[in-house]
């Protein structure tokens, strides 16, 4: 496997993407500023082979003139110049190209790393307007753009501007007013260029938008394949799929119209330039003002500077393009969790000091413990991680006291009623088991997304061990809080990959993990053990299998909360209960709140917070509910 090379300065990218400049040639230029290296390396070499290609012209005049004066032989130094200059700025430009090619790569991979990090952080609320298939578009095709700022920019331009004002300096030498003719000339074309190009900019930012909406087309159907090919919805695919392809279609094919039409234009305005050049020339020199030599020389060095004059145009639009898809890189920061700031190394080591240090023994001691108590942790482990704690390297343990006042979710663009959560108010002791019931959207996961920090409330207060909820740093609060949803996402990759999540542990704390939940089994009988494939989408295991690889990645962070959103729904009545007895098995003492359907949990429950039209209706232990809530008799016997 290739060595994965180094992102280029990632934090000037950070810090570019978080605080953009408001100008887009400022940010241009900060694009630049991450690889200075690059950027001089890039200048000397263009502004070299900008050098030597104003040789030229001087070694073709003379070789005419001397031509006039002498025979073929006197031909050869000045004719073996011509050819090793053109040798010679070719390997500088080749080189130029390379260097700039290389740089603009490694900014993209930055920049992708960066926007990457960016979409991982995005609040679960926000994904309604971001789908993945956006953010997929914005780090993947958006990125890619910006190559063109190395390889195609402002660095290049200067490279082009010291060709233009070389070769001006020498025309003006050799005949003033032929060269003022043709600055005039060669700016009124450019003129007409740049007209072009801002037609050109305007087709290509609608280029992009397709584009990314086909992505994200494509995306949304690619993850649901096996739900399309079983409900035979191929052709249902195909059609959103040919539809959004088609809008491509026809934004590429105005941008392919404007480009078609300016390439032409250009060279035809460029060549009109040059023929009335040509002409005014012409007649210079039947007037005797100027030498066939030198007429040689002026003709190159016009053809020289309509280049890059016509290049800066080209530079202009690209310019411009990738300005746009830095916007839509940049608009990131919009939907990321402000205070949560990015993941780095440093986090990753907290997490995993947390999880070695703190290890907590969940298993019950065969002592009835009151709902109340405290969590069942290993003596001199706990003390151990308090008094690391103590030095400021861990995070503060979590108890679990829970208490919400009054709070309301609203979310935006829900019209069916005001609050997902309405005025709820209640208290959980650590070590209690919170059952949540009620009929569908009574804000069950709502209420499960506000207590990991996914959702924030629009009114009222949450308090996790007597601090406001959003006082908690989301990272140091998260790796304390366990959360396993229906789905079980596992990625494709191995057995333990799917355990670890990035975390550290031993290869025996994964096999005492997999022991505890009953999985040991099943991945001991494949072939390459913790190192198994799972499979794309972990086909490779069943529902009760990823429930329990699920319960096991949890219990690896040693949760001091436990968030469990209908994880029983999609399992037959042997496997929900078995799932429920483990986790009360390996994770019991630890404050839980299980929402769900039917009376699935309730056993386990120390209290039930009955729900309605996100509302709380009534909250008490399942006696309690049984003897005197008609809704919680309805809700119990589905
Ligand atoms: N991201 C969202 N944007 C807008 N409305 C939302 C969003 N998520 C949930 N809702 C709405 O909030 C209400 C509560 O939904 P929630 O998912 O919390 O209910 P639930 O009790 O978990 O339902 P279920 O048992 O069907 O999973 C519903 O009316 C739902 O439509």
């Amino acid at each position: 496997m290739p060595a994965v090379p180094a992102p280029a300065r990632p934090n000037r990218i950070a810090q570019l993407l978080d605080e953009p400049p408001h100008h887009p040639v400022a940010r241009l230029w900060a694009l630049l500023r991450s690889n200075p290296p690059a950027v001089a390396s890039i200048l000397a070499l263009t502004m070299a082979a900008s050098l030597v290609s104003l040789a030229q012209p001087v070694l073709a005049g003379r070789a005419v003139s001397l031509l006039g004066s002498g025979g073929f032989r006197q031909l050869l130094v000045p004719g073996a110049m011509l050819v090793g200059v053109a040798l010679m700025s070719s390997v500088l430009t080749a080189a130029g190209n390379l260097v700039a090619a290389q740089a603009g790569n490694r900014l993209v991979r930055s920049v992708r790393d960066e926007a990457s990090a960016r979409a991982l952080r995005i609040p679960a609320h926000k994904l309604v307007d971001h789908p993945t298939a956006d953010l997929v578009a914005r780090c993947g095709i958006d990125s890619e753009h910006l190559v063109e700022v190395f390889t195609h920019g402002p660095v290049q331009f200067v490279g082009g501007l010291l060709l233009v004002v070389g070769a001006l300096v020498r025309m003006t030498m050799i005949d003033p007013v032929l060269t003022a003719t043709a600055l005039v000339l060669c700016l009124l074309a450019l003129g007409v260029i740049v007209v072009l190009g801002s037609m050109l900019s305007g087709t290509s930012q609608a280029r992009q938008e397709a584009q990314g909406e086909f992505v994200a087309e494509c995306t949304r159907s690619l993850d649901s394949v096996l739900v399309l090919r079983a409900f035979v919805a191929d052709a249902f695919a195909l059609d959103r799929l040919s539809r959004s392809s088609g809008e491509l279609q026809s934004a590429a094919n105005a941008n392919d119209r404007a480009r078609s039409f300016m390439g032409p234009v250009a060279a035809l305005t460029m060549q009109a330039t040059l023929l009335l050049v040509v002409g005014v020339a012409v007649v210079r020199v039947h007037q005797s003002q100027l030498a066939v030599g030198s007429l040689v020389e002026f003709l190159m060095y016009t053809m020289l500077i309509v280049g890059p004059l016509a290049g800066g145009a080209d530079t202009a639009a690209m310019m411009a393009e990738a300005n746009g898809a830095l916007n839509r890189i940049v608009e990131l920061r919009e939907v990321i969790d402000r205070r949560s700031g990015i993941a780095d190394g440093s986090d990753a080591g907290t997490l995993a000091a947390f999880t070695d240090a703190a290890r907590v023994d969940h298993r019950p001691t065969g002592v009835a413990q009151p709902t109340s108590s405290v969590l069942l942790v290993e003596p001199t482990v706990a003390e151990a991680a308090e008094a690391l704690m103590a030095t400021g390297a861990l995070p503060p343990l979590l108890r679990g006291n829970v208490v919400f006042d009054e709070v309301c979710v609203r979310y935006r663009g829900d019209t069916s009623r005001e609050f997902a959560l309405d005025h709820v108010s209640f208290h959980a002791e650590p070590g209690q088991w919170i059952a949540l019931t009620g009929p569908s959207g009574s804000g069950k996961s709502t209420m499960l997304a506000v207590l990991e920090k996914f959702v924030q409330p629009s009114s009222g207060r949450v308090l996790v061990d007597g601090v406001p909820l959003d006082e908690h740093d989301d990272d140091t609060y998260r790796s304390q809080v366990g959360y396993i949803d229906q789905s079980c996402p596992l990625f494709s990759g191995t057995v333990r990959d799917n355990l670890l999540l990035g975390r550290r542990a031993s290869d025996e704390r994964c096999w005492e993990l997999l022991e505890q939940v009953g999985l040991a089994a099943t991945v001991g009988s494949r072939s390459n053990g913790l190192d198994a494939a799972v499979g794309e989408s972990a086909y490779a295991f069943s529902g009760g299998e990823r429930q329990r690889l699920a319960i096991a990645r949890a219990l690896l962070g040693n949760p001091r909360m436990l968030l469990l959103d209908e994880i029983t729904s999609g399992l037959d009545a042997l496997n929900r209960q078995q799932v429920m007895d483990l986790i009360k098995q390996t994770m019991g003492g630890v404050t839980t709140f299980a929402s769900g359907h039917g009376h699935f949990g309730m056993d386990h429950a120390d209290a039930v917070l009955v729900l309605e039209n996100g509302r709380l209706m009534d909250a008490g232990s399942p006696e309690e509910l049984r003897g005197r809530s008609e809704l919680f008799r309805s809700l119990v016997k589905v």
